[in-house]
């Protein structure tokens, strides 16, 4: 057997033996070697076509041929006697689809599984010393446990005892051992027969659902139905981790693959954590690790059997990565490091990643201008977006923190997030459902595109619409308004800020032209200008039939006439306007003609700039 000094979880694998159909190359896959001296156990994968070579240590490997009647007196047995002294002790089977979990913990008729031997051990010392035993069987699918044993397979909630550092299955019960039938795989088809409740089949797993078993084995003081509970044994069958990038996972969907993962990875975290003896134990990170709390940490004795295909599986690859890993605990060596860090680090890469795309969202908004403004008002949002979706974050685990004593159920609920925060405190062995961060991301960019600039623009329409009609109804003129409403407009672009900004910023770039709006303020401005310049304008507008609210919205909109000296006019203007005075419209042309031209000048320069 290898080493496991100081170490809480001895982590194994089990090579499954040869079926049938297991086609003869498959042995050159997969080799279990033993080191000279060390004692130590390396199990080898070889690409015969490439070359390459992969290899892991565990603390042991069991080949093929080595079974269950090898494997129970040597790993399961002394945890039995453990559990007699009041330990508590968890075996989990995890590994690939078809790898032979089931195999290991119930196996068959025949060859009986190490939940089997350990029930007769468990009975036979029960016997000798006078102690009660009891079982229970549940399952988690999707993320809730259910109770086996109970016909309408009630949910099992799991609560907290903080002061005595206990968990109680709130809803699971607690049965004699002949009921370890329970454990068999279609289990769930027996049970339905006998119960009528339509609801109650709803929550049993559909032959192609993927969900976890477990059976507790309670070991009580005494014999009488009130003695204490001594210790307890675990027995878990962890559903096939999946792919979730493979096409056709057998009727499983993504979600599923995801919580099935997620429960291998956390489970993995807990004991990467307890093997490392680090402060901080991920046990919130997946229901199966909340339920089995009180029975990883402190003396208790964890075995961690990694089922692994006899024939080429590249799932059984990353179930070894991560058995090689968590085994290594202690001392965190890390054989094949180079491939590990790419296959475990990538969750981490994406969050960094929106990380980095915040970065270059503010690099932008700070470096680009003229109408990349919009863009970087947008990437402005989506930092906004973060900050605020990370106070969340915070204030949720605060809360969190301060309902350590209420169900761990309804606190499970709220501390969604701050169980991502004890991801990111934990080893580094993030799960493939680190997309969380991916996910969110775009969802924020999303919402800032999708409501914030729309919103804005359509405010300033609205605006701006609701100033024209303003006038409109106060002129009761459609001639006049115009000039009001383009002065209007004007003014209403150069007063809102942000196209204040952006003017200001277009401007800043000397090869962009200036905006249309600036274009039409400098036009605006070039009109009125001309319009209080001319000295007839008074009297035209005096001598018309304008209504006096007319005049006061022009009021409204220019204040302060500005009053310009008189131009001095040539001699050629001066007999025109002697010639001509009866008409102050010709005055007008004759005294403006040189503005005009200036202005319609202006007027093609800023048509041809607006085509472009
Ligand atoms: N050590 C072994 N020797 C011979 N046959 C085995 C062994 N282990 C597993 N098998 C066979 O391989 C097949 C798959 O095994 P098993 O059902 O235990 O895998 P599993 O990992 O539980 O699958 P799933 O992920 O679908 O639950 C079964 O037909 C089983 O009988």
């Amino acid at each position: 057997m290898g080493p496991n000094q100081g170490r809480k979880a001895r982590v194994i694998a089990k090579i499954k033996g040869f079926t049938d159909l297991e086609p003869e190359a498959s042995e050159k896959w997969i080799s279990v070697h033993r080191g000279d001296d060390s004692g130590t156990l390396t199990v080898s994968f070889g690409d015969e076509l490439t070359s390459r070579k992969e290899s892991y240590e565990l603390d042991y490997i069991y080949d093929r041929s080595e079974g269950n009647d090898l494997i129970f007196p040597r790993e399961v047995k002394p945890l039995v006697e453990d559990v007699f002294n009041g330990c508590n002790a968890t075996v989990i089977a995890y590994g690939a689809r078809g790898s032979g979990k089931t195999f290991t913990i119930q196996g068959s008729e025949v060859k009986p599984g190490l939940a089997v031997l350990a029930m007769a051990e468990i009975l036979s010392m029960a016997k000798g010393s006078g102690k009660l035993i009891s079982i229970s069987c549940y399952e988690i699918l999707k993320d809730h446990a259910y109770d086996l044993l109970d016909p309408n397979r009630h949910e099992v909630l799991v609560w907290e005892d903080v002061a005595r550092g206990k968990i109680q299955l709130k809803g699971l019960s607690q049965a004699k051992f002949q009921k370890l039938y329970f454990l068999s795989k279609n289990s769930h088809k027996h049970l339905s027969s006998q119960n009528s409740h339509k609801q109650s089949e709803k929550m049993i797993a559909e032959p192609n659902q993927r969900s976890h078993k477990g059976l507790i084995i309670h070991v009580f003081r005494g014999n009488q139905s009130d003695a204490l509970p001594l210790g307890k044994m675990n027995f878990v069958d962890l559903s096939g981790y999946e792919d979730v990038r493979k096409k056709g996972t057998g009727g499983v969907n993504l979600q599923e693959s995801n919580i099935i993962n997620k429960s291998i990875y956390a489970l993995h975290n807990v004991v990467y954590a307890l093997n490392a003896n680090e402060s901080h134990v991920p046990y919130r990170e997946s229901k199966i690790t909340r339920m089995l709390r009180d029975s990883l940490g402190g003396t208790n004795k964890i075995l961690m059997i990694t089922c692994l295909n006899s024939s080429y599986c590249q799932d059984s690859l990353y179930m070894i990565k991560l058995a090689s890993r968590s085994s290594k605990g202690a001392n965190k060596i890390i054989l094949d490091s180079t491939k590990k860090t790419k296959s475990i680090v990538k969750p981490t890469l994406l969050s960094s990643s929106s990380k980095t795309a915040s970065a270059i969202a503010a690099k932008q908004t700070g470096t680009r201008s003229g109408f990349l403004v919009n863009k970087a008002n947008v990437n402005a949002s989506i930092i906004k977006g973060r900050k605020l979706f990370d106070e969340g974050i915070s204030t949720k685990s605060k809360k969190a923190s301060h309902e350590e004593s209420l169900p761990l159920e309804i606190v499970s609920t709220v501390t969604e997030h701050a169980k991502h925060e004890e991801e990111k405190k934990s080893s580094g062995i993030s799960e493939a459902v680190g997309s969380l961060t991916e996910d969110h991301f775009p969802l924020i960019s999303c919402s800032a595109e999708e409501s914030d600039m729309p919103v804005k623009a359509s405010t300033q329409e609205t605006k701006l619409l609701d100033k024209v009609n303003v006038t409109d109804e106060n002129n009761h003129d459609k001639s006049t308004p115009k000039i009001g409403s383009k002065a209007e407009a004007a003014s209403f672009v150069g007063a809102d800020p942000a196209m204040d900004k952006e003017n200001t910023l277009a401007l800043v770039d000397k090869d962009e032209s200036p905006p249309i709006s600036a274009r039409l303020q400098e036009l605006s401005k070039n009109l009125k200008l001309l319009y209080s310049s001319t000295p007839s304008c008074a009297d035209i507008l005096s001598k018309t039939d304008i209504p006096t609210n007319s005049r006061v919205s022009t009021e409204i909109l220019e204040p302060e006439t500005p009053r310009t000296p008189e131009p001095r006019l040539l001699d050629n203007d001066k007999s025109d306007i002697a010639v001509n005075s009866c008409s102050s419209w010709k005055a007008f042309s004759a005294r403006s003609s040189r503005m005009k031209n200036t202005l319609v000048d202006e007027y093609l320069r800023f048509l041809n700039t607006a085509s472009k």
